[in-house]
């Protein structure tokens, strides 16, 4: 079990990063650390993976307390491996290489087959001999997620490592990627702005806005009954509605995504086309409804200014 206890971080007296940040993370879970740019997310691991000293707050791994930089000759824990934003290869030698550069060299021929298996994990074989150089930045990302792995660490913190890959390979290497984790029980924090990194597979979210975790819990959880609508925003479009523009005479507003609102033939609810867009799958219409914008998914798309009405 990793514990973060009552963590608190600041790079200069005038700003503080993060504040009282507490979680747990039992062995084999995967943690998604969800924020917008510059929340806090990379200090995290950095605090995690022992790169800082901390003043206030600590981190524990099965009871005992992780020391900082101070007390270590090499940075970081041992037992973890920490990927970040800059991938760390080395570029005048192999992708294979650089998979392997942290195993034995004793047994050759276990050293190729797992250096095999973890190119296969990242779908990378194909591209074993050549330069780090010569790969464009998403197959070096996809590199760089094998490195980490080669030694099989206890604990995986992986910073943005999708930013770099094309949404066409993007699904299927979350796939492999989480499944092998999941299989080898490493426990994983991945931070990230990308909520389709965490939906699908993370067991836990923790969402960090000014400071401080705004939200956490399943992803199913956060996801069905988002807080707010900055929460919601992380998953989908949405849209915020006064509860008494859709014949709710409750107060306060309702956060809801584009599918929770459909358009019917007839209701009370009457809104104004604004532009629709396609999706794919569906449309989205943008709609006004008493001066304020809702989202719709859609069957079909509506021109500027249709009347429509909807049914929440
Ligand atoms: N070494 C540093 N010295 C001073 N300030 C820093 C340092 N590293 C980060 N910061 C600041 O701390 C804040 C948090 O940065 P951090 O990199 O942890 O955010 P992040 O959520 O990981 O962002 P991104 O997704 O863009 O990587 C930012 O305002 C950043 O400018």
């Amino acid at each position: 079990m990793l514990e973060i206890k009552n963590v608190s971080y600041a790079y200069t007296a005038k700003k503080t990063v993060l504040k009282n940040i507490d979680f747990k993370v039992k062995k084999g879970e995967y943690i998604a650390l969800l924020g917008e740019s510059g929340c806090g997310k990379s200090t995290m691991l950095e605090i995690i993976y022992g790169l800082m000293d901390l003043e206030q707050g600590e981190i524990q791994y099965d009871g005992q307390k992780l020391l900082g930089p101070k007390y270590h000759l090499v940075p970081g824990h041992p037992f973890m491996k920490y990927l970040a934003q800059d991938f760390s290869l080395m570029p005048y030698t192999t992708a294979a290489e650089n998979v392997g550069e942290f195993l034995s060299n004793i047994y050759k021929d276990k050293k190729n087959a797992r250096i095999q298996e973890l190119l296969e994990v990242v779908d990378m074989t194909d591209f074993a001999h050549i330069k780090v150089k010569n790969l464009s930045g998403g197959q070096k990302q996809r590199i760089a997620i094998a490195r980490v792995l080669a030694k099989e660490p206890e604990v995986l913190l992986l910073d943005e490592p999708f930013s770099h890959i094309d949404n066409f390979r993007k699904n299927n290497l979350r796939r492999s990627l989480f499944n092998y984790l999941k299989k080898q029980k490493i426990t994983c924090i991945v931070a990230t702005h990308d909520s389709t990194d965490a939906l699908s597979f993370a067991d836990r979210l923790y969402i960090i806005r000014d400071t401080k975790i705004i939200a956490n819990g399943s992803p199913e959880e956060i996801y069905n009954d988002p807080k707010n609508k900055y929460v919601a925003s992380f998953f989908n479009e949405v849209s915020e509605i006064l509860n008494k523009d859709i014949g709710n005479n409750t107060e306060g507003v309702s956060i809801l995504y584009p599918e929770q609102i459909s358009i019917v033939e007839k209701s009370n609810i009457k809104v104004i086309v604004d532009n629709s867009y396609f999706k794919g799958t569906h449309y989205l219409v943008e709609a006004i409804l008493n001066n304020n914008t809702i989202i719709i998914k859609s069957k079909k798309p509506y021109v500027k200014n249709e009347e429509i009405f909807i049914k929440i």
